[in-house]
């Protein structure tokens, strides 16, 4: 495992979205996740999201897939926040061991495992209402770091933009 970027914020630092109209974190998307984020302890990223009635798949339960946007964002912004380089999802595995409420509050605390070249390797865990609540689901993914130039080739970034639309 290489150390945090000497830029990765410290314990405790709130981050804000990183894109505005981020699906995951963004506050000017309608039904969007809304996760909160902030540093945690010992290089990882402490995100909580709450289900809303806007997030179901059956009455009264959270969308599986949307959980698994959760955890996307969650794993995306420890990768990014640690070091400090532009990445993509490639793989995400998700296991979902309980049933996750409207109204209830995931407590999703991300880590990375390990960096192979480009090939990054996180995970991370969601607690049900409390940081030490039952666990309800597991995540592990590959993001690749790319080149910032991946997202005004494919995407609408703007060239002239080093960096995306990133709070802090
Ligand atoms: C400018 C300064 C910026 C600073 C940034 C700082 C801070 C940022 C802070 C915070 C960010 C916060 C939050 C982020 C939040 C959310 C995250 C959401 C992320 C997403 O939601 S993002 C959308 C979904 N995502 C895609 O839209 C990707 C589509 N895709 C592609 O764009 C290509 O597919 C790509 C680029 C992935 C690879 O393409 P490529 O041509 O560049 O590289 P290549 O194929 O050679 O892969 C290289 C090595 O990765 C292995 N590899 C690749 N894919 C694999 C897979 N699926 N399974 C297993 N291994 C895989 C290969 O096997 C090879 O491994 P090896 O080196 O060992 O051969």
């Amino acid at each position: 495992m290489p150390p945090p970027h000497p830029d990765a914020p410290e314990p405790g630092t709130r981050l804000g979205p990183h894109y505005h109209q981020c699906f995951g974190c963004g506050d000017e998307v309608e039904g969007g996740l809304r996760l909160h984020a902030e540093v945690g302890k010992d290089s990882t990223i402490l995100a909580e999201f709450t289900v809303t009635e806007a997030h179901q798949g059956a009455p009264g339960l959270a969308h599986g897939g949307l959980l698994a946007v959760a955890f996307d964002e969650a794993l995306g912004n420890t990768v990014g926040q640690m070091l400090r380089e532009p990445a993509v999802t490639g793989r995400l595995e998700t296991d979902f061991l309980r049933p996750v409420p409207v109204g209830s509050t995931l407590h999703i605390v991300g880590k990375l495992d390990g960096v192979a070249g480009r090939k990054v390797y996180a995970s991370a865990d969601g607690r049900l209402n409390d940081p030490d609540g039952p666990l309800a689901l597991r995540a592990r993914a590959l993001f690749v770091l790319v080149d910032f130039s991946h997202f005004t080739t494919h995407g609408t970034a703007d060239p002239r933009d080093v960096h995306p639309d990133i709070n802090p």
